[in-house]
């Protein structure tokens, strides 16, 4: 199946000559939730903005349902929602107006019960006849959501949906999320959060200085997080790892006072034991031992520094 999004070589250099973006390549297909995870200035929302429309790419191409962003931008505007970090709407217009007008703005006709059902999905039917400015700050970001359902798009991206969003707001958010995601949805969010990201999404793509350093099925990369170290504090430094326990690749650190063994906790087995009973068998004491688990926190520094 083609992807809905499809981003190629995608280059972004702004007038003050900062690069960035240099050379994005992503494939988002129909259907799912991805994460773009990176750290703040890595270009997430010069992404965004440009598969929305709202910048233009310096280079490269980006396709939405097989329809060019800049040469047909009204067939992809249309297909697509965009949940900014801020309302920037008029303050004094009523939920109700604002949410339609936003959906006559993308091209679509007039239709009252898809309002009223984005409403109250959202529970801000109650408030419809409210003027925004009115609104606490976690109902204005469900205007912000009902204006980027307004129109049905197939593709909705979410800008850092959460920051300083309270608990029950979240939960409510991740309810409409996923029912978006049942109706066929594709949606693409962007977050510092890493619990996020795992929490909702199928695939993570990590973006540091304008260029993708990894797009992963979360799965695989729960597996990577699945990684633990022990660690072996001996009693007497060594000059060597010993031959016989060679196989376990282990390395020897701190001035050969300090085995590090990197060993990965979905396997069946650990290898544990027998290096223990390896250790005890070549003469070497133990003064201490202790394991450590790689979160996900680890690898996202990790592959970012390795990026750099
Ligand atoms: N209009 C602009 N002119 C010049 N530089 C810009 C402009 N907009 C963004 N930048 C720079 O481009 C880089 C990427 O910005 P972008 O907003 O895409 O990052 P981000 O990943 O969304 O960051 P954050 O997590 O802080 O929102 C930053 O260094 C930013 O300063």
């Amino acid at each position: 199946m083609a992807p809905i999004v499809s981003v190629s070589n995608l280059s972004k250099t702004y007038a003050s000559g900062f690069e960035a973006l240099k050379g994005v390549s992503l494939d988002i297909e129909e259907g799912e939730i991805l994460a773009l995870l990176g750290p703040n200035g890595a270009g997430k929302t010069t992404l965004i903005s440009i598969i929305c429309g709202i910048v233009n790419p310096s280079g490269g191409e980006v396709t939405v349902n097989g329809y060019d962003v800049v040469r047909e931008f009204r067939e992809t505007r249309a297909m697509i929602g965009l949940v900014p970090q801020e309302l920037t709407t008029d303050a004094f217009e009523t939920v109700w107006n604002t949410v339609s007008f936003s959906r006559g703005l993308h091209g679509r006709k007039p239709d009252p019960t898809h309002i009223e059902k984005v409403l109250k999905d959202l529970s801000l039917w109650d408030k419809k006849d409210n003027v925004l400015r009115e609104l606490s700050g976690g109902m204005k970001r469900r205007v912000l959501i009902a204006k980027a359902l307004s129109h049905e798009p197939r593709v909705l991206f979410l800008d850092e949906p959460t920051a300083g969003v309270d608990v029950s707001l979240r939960k409510s958010m991740w309810e409409v999320v996923e029912r978006l995601r049942a109706s066929g949805v594709t949606i693409i969010l962007t977050t510092h959060y890493i619990e996020e990201a795992e929490e909702i999404a199928d695939r993570i793509a990590v973006i540091n200085g304008g260029e993708i350093l990894l797009v992963e099925e979360k799965a695989a990369l729960m597996t990577k997080l699945g990684r633990k170290q022990l660690r072996v504090d001996l009693a007497q430094p060594i000059e060597e790892v010993p031959q016989t326990l060679l196989s376990y690749k282990l390395s020897l650190e701190e001035n050969g006072q300090c085995l590090i063994y990197d060993y990965d906790t979905s396997a069946e087995r650990t290898g544990i034991t027998a290096l223990l009973a390896a250790l005890a068998e070549a003469g070497i004491r133990l003064r201490d031992i202790s394991t450590r688990q790689s979160s996900l926190e680890d690898i996202f520094v990790e592959i970012v520094e390795a990026g750099q």
